[in-house]
């Protein structure tokens, strides 16, 4: 009845004049108009506006900003010049320090909703050096401006396939920026042509000088092949193109075809060297990533008797990390071009000790214990929806005594937790790490360890 009445209390297109009270996980301005949640995009905590209902839900509603009067302290002119347009970027309107604060914040709230034991520590984030420019990879929207004769560049809008214009991005190098505009130029040059090409994908390694493109195309000719083959640019050392007919949904074809160069990037982290293909997937941030794969080594305190599960491996950066330190170390992925990659990485570090195998999680899992393994640590590092239940419940199933859990989706870290923490596992250690600057997004590494479960 609570509802009915609320959905009455407020309508789209009112007004209201509201103080935002809180910021939820999107990074909005969260304020009460008659007795409902509403939220209000680039709205900072404690400042005032007017705003205008722009949707109403059961529980909550949505607004937008018609006049600012206050503004915060944490407040600060975002540069991105299509910034509040693009859907990449939530929070550049805020100081990165106070984005910190709130991704820790984030945390440190799931700590207290799970009740963790008292001597669980959530220690203080690691921010980024870089908070902006930080970024290694990009998936660039192109398209053929038919009316001007030229191929633009741009970034979704958050939900939708807008297109908000632009050559520039302050997440990613200035070396990466020029490159696409020189694809952009490029792909005019062919005519109407181009219109083919719907994104452009390039990655920059951060420890070598060079990049990888590749142009996502819904025509698969050789021909045009070729064509696209032609392209050049001062670090582009790999240009590839991949067949997907749709332009929205997946970017990716069935297959990635090099067309020059060797087919992959050359990456450095902990000391060890690593060829990324252009499927395989690479933490966003080189730096960081480095630093968080430091906090899982520590977190997992693997010794040389162990024998260690990295879950959902990619190019097995951490599974050749975590080879130095025990006796065995098998590498789960389903993506086969990574897999192949992880297996080079091993023969370029000269790594003996480390397998993969590239299948689903949750079913190599279950079959590998059902078959006597009996990991000591298992490492999961999933994608945003989390771990696969079947995966979670066979390692629950088998007392694995330690479990080290690396998220980038605080929702599904909070529900993976408490399946854990029911089936007699205790969190030691949550340390957030702000791999992604300017957006929502916060990543965690959670130490967990099995103490079984007390009746
Ligand atoms: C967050 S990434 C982690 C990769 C790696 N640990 C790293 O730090 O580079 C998640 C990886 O899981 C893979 N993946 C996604 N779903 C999977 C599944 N069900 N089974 C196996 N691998 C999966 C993705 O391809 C991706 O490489």
């Amino acid at each position: 009845m609570a509802d009915v009445d609320q959905q009455k209390a407020i309508s789209v297109g009112e007004e209201f004049d509201v103080t935002a009270i809180r910021l939820n996980d999107n990074g909005d301005g969260v304020a009460i108009c008659n007795g409902m949640t509403v939220f209000i995009p680039f709205l900072l905590v404690g400042e005032d506006a007017r705003i205008r209902i722009t949707s109403v839900e059961k529980r909550f509603a949505r607004g937008q900003v018609v006049e600012r009067r206050t503004a915060s302290l944490d407040r600060q002119d975002a540069p991105c010049p299509v910034f509040g347009e693009c859907g990449g970027c939530q929070v550049q309107h805020m100081l990165y320090e106070a984005q910190t604060i709130w991704k820790e914040g984030r945390i440190r709230r799931i700590a207290e909703r799970l009740g963790l034991d008292a001597d669980a520590v959530v220690r203080p984030i690691i921010g980024s050096h870089t908070p902006f420019r930080y970024r290694n990879q990009v998936q660039m929207p192109v398209r053929y401006n038919a009316d001007e004769k030229r191929v633009e560049m741009g970034f979704f809008a958050a939900e939708t396939h807008a297109m908000a214009v632009t050559d520039s991005c302050h997440l990613i190098s200035e070396t990466m920026q020029s490159t696409l505009v020189r694809a952009c130029r490029f792909l005019t040059s062919i005519g109407p042509a181009a219109a083919d090409v719907h994104h452009i994908v390039l990655r920059e390694s951060a420890t070598h000088a060079e990049q990888m493109i590749v142009f996502c195309t819904a025509n698969g000719d050789d021909e045009f092949a070729r064509t696209l083959a032609r392209f050049h640019a001062p670090s582009v050392k790999t240009v590839a193109i991949t067949v997907q007919p749709r332009p929205t949904g997946p970017i990716w074809g069935r297959t990635v075809n090099v067309q020059k160069g060797d087919g992959y990037l050359m990456e450095r982290m902990g000391g060890r060297r690593f060829r990324v293909s252009p499927r395989s997937f690479l933490q966003v941030q080189t730096g960081m990533a480095d630093r968080m794969y430091q906090v899982v080594l520590q977190q997992a305190q693997v010794s040389s008797e162990d024998v260690v599960i990295d879950a959902y491996c990619g190019i097995g950066t951490l599974t050749l990390l975590l080879a130095s330190h025990a006796r065995r170390v098998v590498g789960v992925e389903e993506i086969a071009q990574a897999i192949e990659d992880a297996r080079e990485n091993a023969e370029l570090n000269r790594i003996e000790n480390a397998e993969f195998h590239g299948a689903r999680v949750e079913e190599w899992l279950p079959k590998w214990i059902e078959s006597g393994g009996q990991p000591d640590v298992i490492v999961f590092d999933p994608p945003r929806k989390g771990i696969d239940r079947a995966a979670l419940d066979a390692a629950i199933a088998a007392h694995i005594p330690r479990i080290v859990y690396v998220s980038c989706n605080p929702a599904t870290l909070q529900r993976d937790l408490a399946i854990l923490l029911d089936a007699g596992y205790r969190v030691k250690e949550m340390q957030p790490f702000d791999m992604f600057p300017q957006t929502e997004h916060v990543e965690c590494v959670v130490a967990t360890h099995y103490v079984g479960v007390t009746t």
